[in-house]
């Protein structure tokens, strides 16, 4: 058995463990990175890059689609099925090439292969034949879909999100299930480019928004194009010669079994922590669901030299807040024990789906009603909103938020056009801790969808200043604002 000691060593080559990588090189050139599986990241290979290039596709095939809506006909729109997949995988593949060109500048000396586990605190096993004694660890291992056991028997008829893009074509019915980002993104996706998708939730849930009514709103604005049912009843799933057959409560028609070429498990992910043999060797406290304990704004784990971030910690599975993780981690593994302790981003996530879901900061809507009381609530309806009914995008409800005394806007809740863009602003100035009327001071070019973000702070202005403004008739704005 090999035995190599160095001062950091990062476990998982994926995008928080690439940013660890580099924020730890900062320090110390005695580090390995050790990856178990193909370099790529899941993001470039089977996550955010394939998912928005499918819907690229499907969006494309929905604008021919409703072109009549402005007297344009294009004629029947043909989608391709086997066309639409090569460009996701070739556009994928180009994406997860320039990962595998950024990985070949990493000297091999800073390259492990091999699936790492802990040994004891301070030492891992590298595959069958090599130990690394480590003074610091970076914990990077990212996450799995995690597959209800009623699909266990179901075979290759079982998709996940690495096995859908490699299909040969895309295929004439789908069963989805989980109304979370990942299968509201597919499953419209798939819907809007000819597959019968039928969509099954569960609890009332719904691409995580956090606001009853634009909930509701979103869940029948969804319905107009695929059957989506947030608190599904599904009784039995089982392999059929045909494909997949399901039997679930249908809202109309009652108890029914329908047979789809495949099922989709968009059902969540779980931290890849199983493997690492945490709770025997590795001396970390773990908390009820076996995650280590960590510090956010450090990403230590208790008061030990190991680090977690990334998807594998749960804290915020998305890309930036991995990135950032591991930029915050790597650093930390680099100065240990001087650790610099950062002040988290503001939250924020943006699903894919048409209209796009965004939520931003603090979720006055997840809060309980006492908890609730420091904030005020602004809305606003884009269904009149000038610029989206020019386009033909008028759907969507806006709400933002702010703290009741000192007027600082904390977050938002958005299901309607241009959201990943509004999201962005909104962010931006949770962030900066800006005031509504800070806010509000700010340009409003016209006729932009953006007026209707305006129409919701003056909502939560006029609320914050308890009196009423009639926010829709405001005359000073140009039309539809
Ligand atoms: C379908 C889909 C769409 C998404 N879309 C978006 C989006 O639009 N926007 C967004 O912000 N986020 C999106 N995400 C989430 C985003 O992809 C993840 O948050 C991000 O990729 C997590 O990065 P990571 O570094 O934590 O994990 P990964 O990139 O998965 O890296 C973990 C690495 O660790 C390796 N590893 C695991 N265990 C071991 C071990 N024991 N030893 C050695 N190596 C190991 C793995 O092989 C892997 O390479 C999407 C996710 C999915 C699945
Ligand atoms: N745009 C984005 O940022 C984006 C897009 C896709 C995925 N992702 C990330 O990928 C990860 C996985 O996404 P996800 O949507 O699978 O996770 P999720 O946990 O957000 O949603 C999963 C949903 O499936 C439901 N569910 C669980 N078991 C079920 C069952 N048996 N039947 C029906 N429903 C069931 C859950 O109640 C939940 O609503 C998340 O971390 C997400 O952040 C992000």
């Amino acid at each position: 058995m090999d035995i190599r000691k160095v001062d950091i060593a990062i476990i998982g080559a994926g995008s928080a463990g690439l940013t660890a990588y580099n924020a730890a090189l900062k320090h110390s050139d005695n580090l390995v990175l050790i990856e178990g599986d193909v370099y790529g990241t899941t993001c470039a290979r089977v996550g955010c890059m394939p998912s928005k290039l499918l819907i690229a596709a499907a969006d494309s095939a929905h604008e021919a689609a409703r072109s009549g809506l402005f007297g344009i006909q294009v004629g029947n729109v043909v989608v391709d099925g086997g066309q639409v997949l090569d460009r996701v995988r070739r556009e994928r593949d180009a994406f997860v090439g320039a990962v595998l060109t950024a990985m070949e500048t990493i000297p091999a000396a800073h390259k492990l292969w091999g699936r790492a586990r802990f040994l004891a605190p301070g030492r891992l096993a590298v595959g069958e034949n090599l130990q690394v004694e480590a003074e610091r660890i970076v914990i990077a291992t990212g996450s799995s879909p995690s597959i209800p056991d009623m699909f266990k028997d179901l075979g290759d008829r079982l998709l996940v999100n690495d096995s859908l893009f490699e299909l040969p074509s895309l295929p004439a019915s789908i069963a989805v299930f989980g109304a979370g980002p990942l299968g509201l993104e597919l499953g419209q996706a798939l819907s809007r480019l000819g597959v019968r998708v039928r969509m099954f939730g569960r609890g009332g849930s719904l691409g995580g928004i956090a606001d009853e009514e634009i909930r509701s709103y979103a869940e029948r604005c969804f319905n107009e194009e695929f059957y989506l049912d947030t608190r599904s009843e599904v009784t039995a799933v089982s392999l059929t010669d045909e494909g997949v057959s399901v039997t679930f409560k249908h809202r109309e028609k009652g108890q029914v079994t329908e047979t789809f070429e495949y099922v989709l498990a968009a059902t969540g992910r779980s931290p890849n922590l199983g493997d690492l043999h945490l709770a025997d060797n590795s001396g970390l406290t773990l908390d009820d669901k076996g995650i280590p304990v960590t510090d956010p704004s450090t990403l230590q784990c208790g008061d030990s030299p190991v680090f977690l971030v990334g998807d594998a910690n749960s804290h915020a599975p998305v890309l930036h807040e991995a990135a950032n993780e591991g930029r915050i981690a790597g650093g930390n593994a680099g100065r240990y024990p001087d650790l610099a302790s950062v002040e988290r981003q503001v939250p924020f996530a943006v699903v894919f789906s048409s209209p796009q879901i965004v939520t931003v900061g603090v979720p006055v809507a997840r809060l309980s009603a006492t908890e609730r009381q420091p904030y005020v609530t602004g809305s606003s309806c884009f269904e009149n909103q000038g610029r989206s009914k020019v386009i033909g995008k008028n759907r969507g409800i806006l709400k933002v938020y702010a703290e009741s005394g000192s007027g600082i806007f904390v977050g938002a809740e958005m299901f309607g056009p241009d959201a990943e863009h509004i999201g962005h602003l909104l962010a931006w100035a949770a962030q900066q801790r800006l005031t509504v009327p800070a806010m509000l001071a700010m340009p409003f070019y016209h006729p932009v969808v953006e007026e209707g973000v305006r129409s919701a702070l003056k909502d939560l202005n006029s609320k914050l200043k308890k009196v009423s403004v009639a926010v829709n008739e405001c005359l000073e704005c140009g039309p539809g604002a």
